[in-house]
């Protein structure tokens, strides 16, 4: 049996990375090819030690703040067709859940996440590494929409760790990352003619 393929698709918060990802998803799904999908957003350290009022503080656009160790742990043993455990994350509380989630491995990985081109230690397990390039103004009026929606915040607290994290973060650490891509991708999550080119690159790589 060949080694599962690993595509890494990153890029800034609000980019349109996730639903990239849900599209890629739609065009294995319809042709029947199993696709397994992580992110490293449930990589994010275990914060259960500390108040509220800690968490809150935390530079989550650091990429200290994820436990990279254990992604590259669970992406040698998905490559190895082995089993894992998969964390759960909870924005609201800013930490993992107590149940894990037992993933099997697939011949196509998906993981996404903003972190994923900027840390040397998974480089090597990225078979495609995509960069999704959104304006960053888009990203912000994305991003502010969805936290209040789905996250539990307020546009004041949105603001804020835009401007102390998350805009000086993506400059340190995400946009020089996007210099390791293959591919990168414009227009965000719906960019037909990338899909394509993406999927039939992947059809190519299970032959
Ligand atoms: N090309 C696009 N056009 C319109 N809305 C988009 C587009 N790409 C993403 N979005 C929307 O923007 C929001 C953030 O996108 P998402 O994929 O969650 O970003 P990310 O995963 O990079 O943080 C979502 O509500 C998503 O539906
Ligand atoms: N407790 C947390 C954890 C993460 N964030 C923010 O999430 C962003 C990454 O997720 P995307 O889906 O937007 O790529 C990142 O920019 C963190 O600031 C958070 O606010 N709280």
């Amino acid at each position: 049996m060949s080694t599962p393929l690993v595509i890494a698709i990153s890029g800034a918060s609000g980019s349109g990375k996730s639903l990239f990802t849900e599209n890629l998803l739609k065009e294995f799904s319809d042709d029947g090819k199993p696709v397994q999908i992580l992110r490293e957003d449930h990589y994010y350290r275990s914060q259960d030690h500390l108040p509220m009022s800690e968490r809150e503080k935390n530079n989550y656009d650091h990429p200290k703040a994820f436990e990279h160790e254990l992604l590259v742990e669970h992406l040698e043993a998905l490559k190895n067709w082995k089993a894992i455990e998969y964390p759960h994350y909870c924005y609201k509380t800013h930490t993992r859940l107590e149940q894990t989630e037992h993933l099997i491995s697939a011949p196509v990985i998906i993981i996404e996440g903003i972190m994923l081109l900027a840390n040397e230690a998974l480089q090597p397990l990225f078979d495609i590494k995509i960069f999704v390039d959104t304006p960053l103004d888009i990203c912000l009026l994305r991003r502010m929409k969805r936290d209040i929606a789905e996250r539990g915040r307020t546009l004041e607290s949105v603001a804020n760790q835009y401007e102390s994290t998350v805009k000086p973060m993506y400059h340190q650490f995400i946009s020089p990352s996007r210099f390791t891509a293959d591919v990168i991708v414009t227009q965000g999550g719906k960019n037909r003619i990338a899909l394509d080119v993406i999927k039939s690159h992947i059809q190519q790589s299970l032959l």
